[in-house]
């Protein structure tokens, strides 16, 4: 894992943990917003904002998948990092399966965060919506930056789709709130639990929410009634990812999702709406996930499971 401090690549053991072996994230981020009638400093302009993706991340994933829906790839700019976080972390090229960096030809995504704050100090992570006017990062963190473009980009997207409808808000917050804490962060507290008894109880929390989800959706297509919201498309990313990565690699293995007849179909409906299944690729998501070094160190990706063509299949 690679940190900034003072703008300078330092190496920082795995992740932060705390004395009982629990699995914490920290928080160090851009917090700027977008709007559409710019009284925020950045207003919502086509050609102007550009999003750098790991397509292995899941909380990247979710900033592709509302750029998806809500029609903005001409609007907004995607780059794609390589998928492996190396000695200098991210970094572009297109010897991989990445794309080079196309507005400045940079090597490695931490030049961009000291392009926009040279004594930067903190994690580099994705996703990165970018300002070519400003040149600076105007958000790193994905949960916003889904919440502009839903909501900011309506005269250049499409207007019709609010995946956060305000009769709606309430329950969806609550929702994301737990969904966050118990699965999309809940696979990570178990995957790098560094004791048992942190592990057993990261597993059982998870597995428990799992169960609960599954029986939600008895009675509803939905996370929150008849029509996919921001809520489904924050729990999606972590979903697609269960059986290829969690399952294995994070020893989240009481069930698989395929066992889960309603979670499973409710992950295929999702996957099967138009434009998602191009956000969702394999190949990054194994090489990231099984190049982590404290879990993986022989960086061996298995084979299997072929999921591709079961969440596509009608
Ligand atoms: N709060 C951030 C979290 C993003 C995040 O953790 N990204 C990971 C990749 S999945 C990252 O870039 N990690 C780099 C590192 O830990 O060195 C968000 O949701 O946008």
């Amino acid at each position: 894992m690679k940190d900034l401090v003072d703008g300078v690549v330092r190496e920082r053991p795995f992740e932060p943990e705390t004395e009982n072996g629990e699995f914490r994230r920290e928080e160090r981020t851009f917090r700027n917003w977008i709007t559409a009638d710019g009284s925020s400093g950045f207003p919502a302009e086509p050609g102007r904002y550009h999003l750098y993706v790991s397509l292995g991340c899941p909380w990247a994933h979710r900033t592709l998948i509302v750029r998806a829906l809500k029609r903005l790839e001409a609007v907004i700019s995607v780059a794609v990092v390589e998928p492996i976080i190396g000695p200098q972390g991210w970094a572009f090229g297109e010897a991989s399966r990445g794309t080079a960096d196309p507005l400045y030809g940079k090597q490695y995504l931490h030049e961009i965060y000291t392009m926009a704050q040279p004594s930067f100090t903190g994690i580099v992570t994705v996703p990165v919506l970018w300002d070519r006017r400003e040149r600076t990062i105007v958000n790193n963190e994905s949960s916003e930056i889904i919440r502009m473009f839903n909501s900011a980009f309506d005269a250049h997207g499409d207007a019709r789709l609010d995946l956060y409808p305000r009769p709606l808000r309430h329950e969806i917050d609550a929702l994301n709130a737990w969904i966050y804490d118990r699965v999309n962060n809940g696979v990570y507290q178990a995957g790098f639990a560094s004791t048992q008894a942190a592990y057993d109880q990261a597993v059982d929390r998870l597995f428990a929410a799992l169960d609960e989800l599954e029986r939600r959706l008895s009675d509803q297509p939905y996370l929150v009634g008849e029509r996919p919201t921001e809520a489904d498309w924050r729990l999606f990313p972590t979903l697609v990812r269960f059986d290829m990565a969690y399952h294995g690699l994070f020893k989240c293995n009481i069930r698989r999702l395929v066992d889960y007849p309603r979670l499973w179909e409710y992950t295929r409906r999702l996957y099967q709406v138009p434009g998602i299944a191009e956000t969702v690729r394999f190949d990054h998501i194994k090489r990231l996930y099984y190049s982590l070094p404290t879990l993986n160190p022989n960086g061996i990706i298995p084979k299997g499971p072929d999921l591709e063509n079961r969440l596509g299949q009608p």
